[in-house]
Order: structure tokens, then sequence, then C-alpha cells
């Protein structure tokens, strides 16, 4: 028997997850709660207007991760998505799985009411009863990873966030799962630059796949960007568009480095 990649156990706990939830509020009622819940805020459309002027930025609301532990001690979403919004942000991303990210559905729900910017729930999904979870919590975008699932579970997640009037950010980290992506429909791609399962990380991932993506997409540079110059090397190769944690959530004054980090020279002194 081969060892379990992190991907896979991930995987393992999520279906337990879901199954304990659904046993709590099955899909006719997890539907009902969506219905509910706030207007769909559009979030590629935002990122796709930002970057006419400058870059788009989905700025991550990250407690902590499997590789680095806790990233932030005075954790408060709400200040943090405030912050955010006042240093320029395009989109949130808010972490709501627990085990391997110290996520809760309670901060999307906070950072989400604490400003106007669409918000991306950041999960590992498998299952269209996420996809309505995700909306009955305020969610306006979900993730779709290509290495945890397969293609018909990709499609199916696409169109439960298409019915629910959502976008998709589908994410890729090789060519083949580029390939895949292609197929698919959102035009949200993102290229994550770190290996989910090794957690290794390198710019080089997006230099390579942006070119090979299709031209239709906006395409995100994802995981490991930390300087105004990280940004221009990833816009120099199309991907004008991010999506950054852990260096923005290890700064004391948050908006003050998310203004800092998008004042790029070549962008803002036109
Ligand atoms: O904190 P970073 O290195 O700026 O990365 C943010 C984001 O890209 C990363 O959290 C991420 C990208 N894809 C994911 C999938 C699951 C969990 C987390 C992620």
């Amino acid at each position: 028997m081969t060892t379990p990649t992190i991907l896979e156990k991930i995987k393992a706990y999520k279906l337990d997850e879901i199954a304990a939830r659904k046993a709590e509020r099955d899909q006719t009622a997890i539907e009902a709660a969506a219905r509910e819940a706030d207007a769909v805020r559009p979030f590629a459309d935002a990122l796709q207007q930002a970057t006419i002027e400058g870059y788009g930025l989905i700025a991550e609301v990250k407690k902590a991760s499997p590789s680095k532990g806790l990233i932030r001690a005075d954790f408060d979403p709400a200040a943090i998505a405030e912050a955010y919004a006042a240093g320029g942000a395009t989109c949130l991303s808010v972490l709501t799985d627990a085990p391997s990210f110290q996520g809760h559905e309670d901060y999307l729900v906070a950072a989400r009411a604490a400003c106007d910017l669409p918000v991306l729930r950041k999960d590992f999904m498998y299952d269209p009863w996420q996809v309505a979870e995700a909306r009955a919590l305020g969610a306006d975008c979900i993730l779709i990873i290509m290495a945890s699932v397969s293609d018909a579970q990709a499609q199916e997640l696409e169109e439960a966030a298409t019915d629910w009037g959502m976008d998709a950010l589908i994410e890729v980290h090789d060519r083949t799962e580029l390939e895949r992506a292609a197929d698919l429909k959102s035009r949200l791609l993102g290229i994550n630059n770190r290996d989910l399962n090794t957690f290794v990380t390198d710019l080089a991932t997006t230099r390579d796949l942006s070119r090979r993506a299709p031209v239709d997409r906006i395409l995100v540079s994802e995981s490991g960007l930390t300087t105004p110059e990280d940004l221009a090397d990833m816009a120099q190769y199309g991907a004008r568009c991010f999506l950054i944690g852990e260096s923005l959530m290890r700064q004391d004054d948050v908006a003050a480095a998310t203004r800092r980090l998008l004042a790029d020279p070549l962008v803002s002194g036109r």
C-alpha cells in the first residue's frame, strides 16, 4: 500500500465532514438557506475591471497553514477584511477549512459583513452541497482545485456555482491540470505556485503555465508572492491578478502593506 498524499488525506476528512453536515442539513435545507443569502457580489467582473487600470488583488484571510502553522496571533477576520478593503484589495478569499488551516465558516461571514468586497470561499470542494453551503454563508465565488477533483467533479462543481450565480476560480499547478481546466467554462484561472502535496513554492510555475493558458482567461497567480517586484514579474507573463495571504497577514499594518504592495511604479506612475 502506498502512503496517501496530503491532498488525499484532506479529501478523506472532508468527505466525512460533508457527510456529517449533510445529516444536519440535506440538499433541500441547504438550498433554502442559500436562496435567502445576501445577493451575489460579482467576483470575476471586479477582477477584470481592476486589471484595466492596474492589478487585481484577492487578499486572503488566513490564520494558519499546514506548512507554517499559526501565521497571525491577533486574528480578527472583520478587522483584516476592513484593512484589506482600505488598502485597495479587489476581492477577499477566506479559508473555511478547520483541520489544516484553522479556518471557520464564521470567518467568512464576519469578513464579508465588514466590507463591500466579493468573497471567495477557500476550501476543498467535492460536492455541489458544499457550493450551496458556500452561497448560504454569503460566498460569491468558489475554488475548484484540479489536483483534487476528477473532470466530472470539476464540471459538476462549476455548474453548481453557475446555477447559484457565483463565479468559480479554477486552480491548476501543472500542465496536465491546465489542459483539463481548459475544458471548463470559468473565466478565472488560478495558477498555484505552491505544490499542495510538497508545499514547495516556485514562481516559475506561473511563468511556465501562463504562456500555455487559453487566451480568454483571467490569470490569477497564487501563493508565495511577497513584493511589488514579484507582482511585476508575474504581470510580465500575463498574470495581472494575485491571490496573496501569508505575506500580508504577517504585517502589523495590513492596510498600509496592501497599499504598498499594489503601488507598483510601473502601474501607478503611468
Ligand atoms: O499565503 P500565500 O502563500 O500568499 O498563498 C495564498 C493562497 O494562494 C494559498 O493559501 C492557497 C492557494 N491554493 C490553495 C488551496 C487550498 C488552500 C490554500 C491555498
